[in-house]
């Protein structure tokens, strides 16, 4: 039996993949053997000997102590693209609310009734303060064309807007998806001497972090309107703020309110909306639970943000999932050892991700923890699990 424990609500009909007969699924599990998590905060977090996988039902990761996990061989996955089409309808919804003061109107209209006035009658005066511009024929900046910013892109490509797009990192699979109409760049400064409005969709880590800053509004056009559903991080709010007060920047949506942005004029605040729909929640739901249920159930790992996508169809007797350091002479180290023992190799399979390495190998004989305890011996074995047939 399988013990999963639960850190945020998580979608019912993504757990139905985890046979009751085989997980116990709770908030309330103790050493468990795998994490299901949305943007519960992690970092600080205690792993229980019996931790072996945590899945990210959506995207960002920045939640998990991913080094840690590495070097404590615990596989963390995210859900690749399960989340994507929600967020670009978000970022659909945030261009309208970025240019025509939607909401700095409703709060008006909704004043004005609680101060009894004829809500139809001053509407029709009202209504000039929250003029605003159309979008079509603007031109908009896609910074980070992955799952997100591709959509968004082409999307925006359709509502008549001349997109630029940059990412330096840019995967052959997102290059086949973009519209030939995004003109892809290779240069910010591009993006922020041209762009009416500039969105963001990167990831944040220490590259990242506060790379919106003064420098970047700096060379940004007068009046820009920014928007960011991607990380609160990613924004230096200090200069934001700066921006915003200036009127260099028109208006900041953010899916990431803090205090200090909240009340700031033309920060339209939204409360981590991007993948708050039934289809994202259950299509990440559903991919974080298969994912964790296979890593469990056979050693097989997929969209893990720290190891290979490794799989190996079953052969032998028992199986052997050693997750290790990326370094020489392992795989010889790991065939000594079974040779030592006398174990014949059925099967086996390598690949590497950066510093770290998973190797599955599939052996004839039913092999004890004898095997197991050689292979952790080796310097740079991190992790080595047996699953038997
Ligand atoms: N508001 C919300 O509810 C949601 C927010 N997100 C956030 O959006 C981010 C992006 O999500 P996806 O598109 O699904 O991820 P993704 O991994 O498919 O795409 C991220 C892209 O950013 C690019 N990138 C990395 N560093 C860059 C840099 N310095 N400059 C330009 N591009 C860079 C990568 O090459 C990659 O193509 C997530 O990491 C997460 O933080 C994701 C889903 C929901
Ligand atoms: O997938 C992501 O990166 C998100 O930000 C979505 O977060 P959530 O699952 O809605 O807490």
């Amino acid at each position: 039996m399988f013990r999963i424990k639960t850190l945020n609500q998580i979608s019912p009909t993504g757990l139905s993949v985890l046979d009751a007969s085989r997980f116990t699924v709770s908030d309330g599990v103790e050493n468990e053997d795998g994490v299901l998590v949305r943007s519960a905060d992690m970092q600080e977090y205690v792993f229980p000997p019996a931790l072996r996988a945590i899945a990210r039902a959506g995207a960002g990761t920045n939640n998990i102590p991913v080094d840690r996990c590495s070097e404590s061989g615990i596989v963390v996955f995210n859900t690749p693209g399960a989340n994507a089409n929600a967020v670009k309808e978000l970022a659909v919804c945030a261009l309208m609310l970025a240019s025509r003061d939607v909401v700095g109107g409703v709060e008006w209209v909704k004043a004005q009734a609680r101060a009894g006035e004829d809500v139809a009658k001053v509407v029709e005066k009202g209504k000039r303060q929250f003029v605003g511009p159309e979008i079509s024929g603007k031109n908009l900046g896609v910074i980070g064309l992955g799952a997100i910013g591709v959509q968004v892109a082409n999307i925006a490509t359709k509502l008549g807007m001349t997109v630029y797009g940059y990412d330096p990192f840019l995967s052959v699979d997102a290059a086949l998806s973009l519209s030939r109409l995004v003109h892809h760049v290779t240069d910010l400064t591009a993006i922020y001497k041209n762009c009416d409005y500039i969105t963001i969709h990167v990831p944040q880590t220490a590259d990242t972090k506060g790379m919106l800053n003064a420098a970047a509004f700096d060379q940004m056009k007068t009046g820009v309107r920014v928007i960011n559903l991607a990380r609160g991080g990613l924004v230096a709010d200090e200069d934001m703020i700066a921006a915003l007060k200036s009127g260099k920047v028109a208006r900041y949506v953010t899916d990431f309110p803090d205090n200090a942005l909240t009340l700031v004029k033309n920060v339209v605040p939204i409360p981590h909306l991007g993948a708050s729909s039934p289809e994202s929640e259950e299509n990440c739901a559903l991919m974080a639970a298969q994912q964790l249920r296979d890593y469990l159930e056979t050693g097989n790992i997929r969209n893990s943000v720290n190891l290979p996508t490794l799989e190996q169809d079953w052969s032998g007797e028992t199986r052997l999932c050693i997750i290790h350091r990326n370094v020489p002479n392992m795989l010889a180290s790991i065939t000594a050892a079974l040779s030592r023992e006398n174990v014949n190799v059925e099967n086996m399979t390598n690949k590497s991700k950066g510093n770290y390495a998973y190797t599955i190998v599939d052996v004839s004989a039913r092999v004890g923890d004898a095997v197991a305890d050689e292979i952790r011996a080796i310097s740079g074995v991190l992790r080595v699990r047996v699953l038997r047939h």
